[in-house]
């Protein structure tokens, strides 16, 4: 059996502000196996940073952990070791987990780099946090070990340059050298091809990918597209106003959807096959986290919306061992309503029927 390194119950994350609470993540419940990658797809706002940064033991003052147990696994001399990551000291989050059993690499990779050091000086920064026995020479070469493992050819004139002289696939190519750094069991990629151009994006989610599978690395990848996951996720988690509302394999949630929301998401996707000018996008907005929701929280916004979206939340209806959605449609009672008909069409293109 695959061993799960990170088990995230009924996870529920709010924020104080003028406005009143918000309930940014509303109980969640997901896993994440060794060598798997589970993406976390959703519009902006629907909670997935504020579901990932208590991983990282990540505070803001004004969070508030509602609820939940975030249970990661991870090697120690003396085996196998599962701790709550909800209550572990700052300390040992510092010194044993943060950065070494768990990396991140976030959007701007602007943001984790320091624009007045060299690169080689700040991977070696990491790599001495994490191998504080290392001497000059093992740092140098582990140094330029990780910048090969990110695929830099040049490595010798790039690690002398400062971060302002790479171009931005460049740069978060080197966040994640610096993210390997410590050898982590556990990658978590916030939006990481977020602002690149479509040809570096896919360098990059090819790179996450070799990287993942040579390590046996577990990835939690964010992003708002579902199309940046559809080859790189073995499961899908799609969130929305602070829930997982469908959840499932690649296979499940790319050939099968079952939630009028990941329609919509996979609506907005661009079909390379097709030449649209402009991309159908979700009507409406999120709603107002401060206020208590009523029903499905999609509701007001799904045109396949029943009475009973708007007065009850739907529990997840099993659709197999692997695929779940939280949508009325799914009860015996509900009208059957087809997958709208463009996502039919593309399903039936993509499994060669048409
Ligand atoms: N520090 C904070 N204080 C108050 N509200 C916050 C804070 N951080 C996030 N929120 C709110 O929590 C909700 C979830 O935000 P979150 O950043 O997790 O969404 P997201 O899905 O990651 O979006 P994005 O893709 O834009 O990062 C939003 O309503 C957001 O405004």
């Amino acid at each position: 059996m695959t061993e799960t390194v990170l088990e995230i119950k009924n996870l529920q994350v709010a924020y104080h502000t003028d406005h009143g609470e918000v309930q940014a993540v509303r109980g969640i419940s997901y896993q994440v196996k060794k060598g798997e990658t589970v993406a976390l797809v959703g519009e902006s706002g629907c909670g997935k940073s504020a579901s990932v940064k208590p991983i990282m033991g990540e505070k803001e003052a004004n969070q508030i952990i509602k609820s939940g147990e975030i249970n990661f696994t991870y090697q120690t001399e003396n085996g196998p070791q599962t701790v709550n990551l909800l209550k572990i000291s700052p300390k040992i989050m510092q010194n044993r987990i943060k950065g070494k059993e768990i990396a991140m690499v976030f959007q701007d990779p602007m943001t984790s780099l320091d624009p007045t050091m060299k690169i080689n000086k700040q991977i070696a920064e990491a790599v001495k946090a994490s191998h504080p026995e290392m001497n000059k020479d093992q740092i140098n070469e582990r140094v330029l070990n990780l910048i090969e493992t990110v695929g830099i050819q040049n490595m010798k004139v790039v690690q002398n340059q400062y971060p302002h002289q790479l171009s931005g696939g460049m740069r978060q190519r080197i966040v994640i050298a610096i993210a390997l750094a410590g050898n982590p069991s556990l990658l978590i990629c916030d939006e990481p091809t977020t602002g690149l151009d479509v040809t570096i994006q896919a360098k990059i989610l090819n790179l996450i990918k070799d990287i993942q599978k040579s390590r046996k690395l577990s990835v939690i990848f964010i992003t708002h597209n579902l199309g940046v996951v559809a080859n790189i996720a073995t499961y899908v988690n799609v969130m929305y106003a602070g829930k997982i509302v469908e959840t499932g394999t690649s296979q499940d949630i790319f050939y099968e959807p079952r939630h009028p929301y990941t329609w919509g998401l996979l609506e907005s996707v661009p079909d390379i096959n097709e030449k649209v000018d402009e991309l159908p996008t979700i009507a409406g907005t999120i709603p107002d986290l401060t206020q208590p929701i009523v029903g499905d929280a999609f509701a007001p916004r799904n045109k396949y919306a029943l009475n009973i979206d708007f007065q009850k939340q739907p529990p997840m209806f099993k659709i197999n061992d692997h695929h779940y959605a939280a949508t009325w449609l799914l009860d015996k009672r509900a009208p059957k309503v087809p997958i709208p008909a463009v996502l039919q069409k593309r399903i039936l293109k993509m499994k060669g029927v048409s």
